[in-house]
């Protein structure tokens, strides 16, 4: 029900008993440990092998890594971020057009996670939409902010491009040959997540976004640069992601762990919330189209071949995550061999 977007309407007072964690499904804020962790990998670095190996590094330990001189446009990253919260600010009767929970439509704006299946509700709006290929679907998206279409459709461009840049290099951190995992990927779908987190009354009793692991191959994720919320375990251990100057988050999805047969993690994160400001967060997951066929390289395998995962097309993984709740068990662990 549209009614249910928590960005429109005045703010909320109480935090209402449908987003109240039980008391074990809690974040524990205080026992969260601060960001001096998660790499900084400078993609501007000249010398590739050291390149490799930081990435090999950040993607072996953490799953997790944010990356400088990235070559996606400072201006264009600033108007992204303020077109997006111009849309969040739009009265309700044009919101509500766009609303759905049907999460099979390709450009919505929806509440929570799935709020068809799940018995409480995240503390988020967010607007999503198919990027690739632009002709295709930009005439789907919002066309209030006016601007919109123009600079989200240049932004998904060039995240796209760094999408690729880092495949290649995550291709080579794991010995494969360095365009190897971008042609299993084939020509990979965009999809985007435009997070909103209003102030929520009550932090510590609910999320944003509760633990979970992103389903597809690659994620890059554009932080609010005020107001932190991004965290990620490590060790069993809750670590905040601290917005870093001009950086972007970066983490491995399901389908690189299953490529890589296990090798790099799609790690647990979660997004938390704040009493007082509102958080924005914009995603850009690279996928592997619908027929791919997800089965790990020879050479990651082994003689014996006995990969961790049996093969499965993308179509068939996302039907499956989709149909679960956010914050149940790691969903490759159902297509284990
Ligand atoms: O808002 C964030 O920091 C996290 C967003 C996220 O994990 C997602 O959209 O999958
Ligand atoms: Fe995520």
């Amino acid at each position: 029900m549209a009614g249910q977007l928590l960005s429109t309407g005045s703010p909320h007072q109480f935090l209402p008993e449908s987003y109240i964690r039980s008391v074990k499904d809690r974040p524990k804020l205080k026992e969260v440990a601060d960001d001096d962790h998660i790499p900084i990998v400078d993609l501007g670095c000249s010398d590739t092998i050291e390149l490799v190996n930081q990435i090999e590094n950040a993607c072996r330990v953490y799953g997790f890594f944010q990356v400088v001189n990235h070559g996606v446009d400072a201006q264009l990253v600033g108007k992204l971020k303020g077109v997006a919260k111009e849309f969040f600010r739009l009265p309700s009767e044009e919101k509500i057009k766009l609303y759905s929970d049907d999460p099979t439509k390709k450009t919505r704006l929806s509440t929570s996670f799935n709020v068809r299946k799940e018995t409480v509700h995240n503390w988020r709006d967010y607007l999503r939409f198919h990027a690739y290929p632009l002709e295709e679907n930009v005439p789907n998206w919002p066309s209030n902010p006016p601007t919109f279409k123009e600079i989200v459709s240049e932004y998904c461009k060039q995240v796209r491009k760094l999408g690729f840049q880092l495949v290649e290099l995550i291709s080579e951190s794991l010995g494969l040959e360095k365009d190897e995992i971008n042609k299993i990927l084939g020509e990979p779908e965009q999809h985007m997540a435009v997070n909103f987190y209003p102030p929520c009354p009550a932090p510590d009793l609910t999320y944003g976004l509760p633990p979970h692991t992103d389903p597809n191959a690659l994620t890059i994720l554009l932080q609010d640069q005020q107001v932190t919320g991004l965290q990620v375990l490590n060790n069993d251990q809750w670590i905040k992601v601290d917005p870093y100057p001009d950086a972007f988050v970066v983490n491995i999805g399901d389908q690189l762990q299953a490529l890589s047969n296990g090798r790099y993690q799609s790690v647990w994160h979660r997004a938390i919330v704040n009493e007082s400001i509102a958080r924005l967060s914009v995603a850009s997951f690279l996928a592997p189209s619908n027929t791919t066929n997800i089965s790990a390289p020879y050479k990651l395998v082994g003689e014996n071949y006995l990969p961790i995962y049996r093969n499965f097309t993308y179509e068939e993984y996302y039907k499956k995550f989709w149909s679960r709740n956010l914050d149940q068990e790691h969903c490759l662990e159902l297509f284990k061999n």
